[in-house]
């Protein structure tokens, strides 16, 4: 399993058309307002694009605001937008909603595998991190030269995205797959981390976001990780004879994964038995 659409999960469908809707008014505002939540270049937090570290790598089609949410403590509203002026007001209640649903869902996926209903929260700690990046696309005159993301793994433990539009797709089997938009469904997509702690049993699927010359795209990507520092490594369950450890212990898996992340490369062999 890669991804699965959750539906039930208890968040309204007037509340999660709200957060797309202040993403759009955010977004749609003059680049001065926007620019006065700009990140520096060294910096992860705050609108604009990724860095692109080296000459020649791809850049891709959109626009970004990328945010620490959860715990609190970690907030800076210095990058939080006071414009539209429910911003900031969603985003905390749209945080406390999706830890929820992390929690249920950690709770799920475990059970589905037939470990203790914990274990996977306990994983990712007491201080698990949440990261709210608000990606916009806009319309592309040419879409075929151009990608709205370039392909890429989650360096998250996984990640939960809601989009208005279609354009995301998901590498499988050789092929992309285009992922349906089911009306308030919340889309969970494995990262890296999970393909870690499952032993292999849950991918971490490769996954872009294609341009689009009619329609523009919001998504809203809330990325689940395990606390700082924290040593994660896979489930003792699912080790033995037959499926022997793929994985060694790692933390702050997601540092390793940001350097590779940004040169268009995948970093999960780093995490390697
Ligand atoms: O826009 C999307 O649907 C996906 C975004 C994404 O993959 C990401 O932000 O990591
Ligand atoms: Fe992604």
């Amino acid at each position: 399993m890669w991804s699965f659409q959750a539906i039930g999960h208890g968040i309204s469908s007037s509340f999660l058309d709200k957060i797309i809707q202040v993403a759009r008014e955010f977004f749609e505002q003059p680049m001065e307002e926007k620019n006065k939540y700009s990140k520096t270049v060294v910096e992860f937090e705050g609108y604009g694009a990724d860095p692109v570290p080296e000459e020649g790598q791809s850049l891709d089609w959109s626009d970004r605001l990328f945010l620490d949410v959860d715990p609190k403590d970690l907030q800076k509203f210095q990058f939080w937008p006071e414009s539209p002026a429910c911003f900031r007001e969603v985003l905390k209640e749209y945080t406390e909603k999706t830890k929820m649903l992390t929690e249920l869902t950690s709770k799920a996926m475990a059970k589905s595998l037939n470990l203790d209903e914990n274990c996977f929260l306990n994983q990712f700690g007491e201080r698990s991190i949440l990261q709210a990046r608000f990606n916009y696309y806009s319309k592309c005159q040419r879409p075929d030269l151009i990608l709205g993301l370039k392909p890429h793994a989650d360096g998250s433990g996984y990640t939960s995205i809601l989009q208005d539009e279609v354009g995301l797709q998901v590498f499988n089997e050789d092929k992309w797959h285009t992922v349906p938009i089911v009306p308030h469904a919340i889309l969970i997509v494995m990262g890296d981390q999970m393909e870690i702690i499952t032993n292999g049993v849950f991918k971490s699927p490769v996954h872009r976001v294609l341009s689009n010359s009619e329609r523009d795209r919001i998504s809203v990507a809330m990325f689940y990780t395990p606390e700082k520092g924290k040593e994660i490594g896979p489930e003792e369950g699912l080790v033995d004879g037959e499926r022997p450890k793929l994985f060694k212990k790692v933390k702050d898996y997601a540092d390793i994964h940001w350097g590779y992340y940004q040169r268009g490369m995948r970093a999960l062999h780093t995490a390697e038995a």
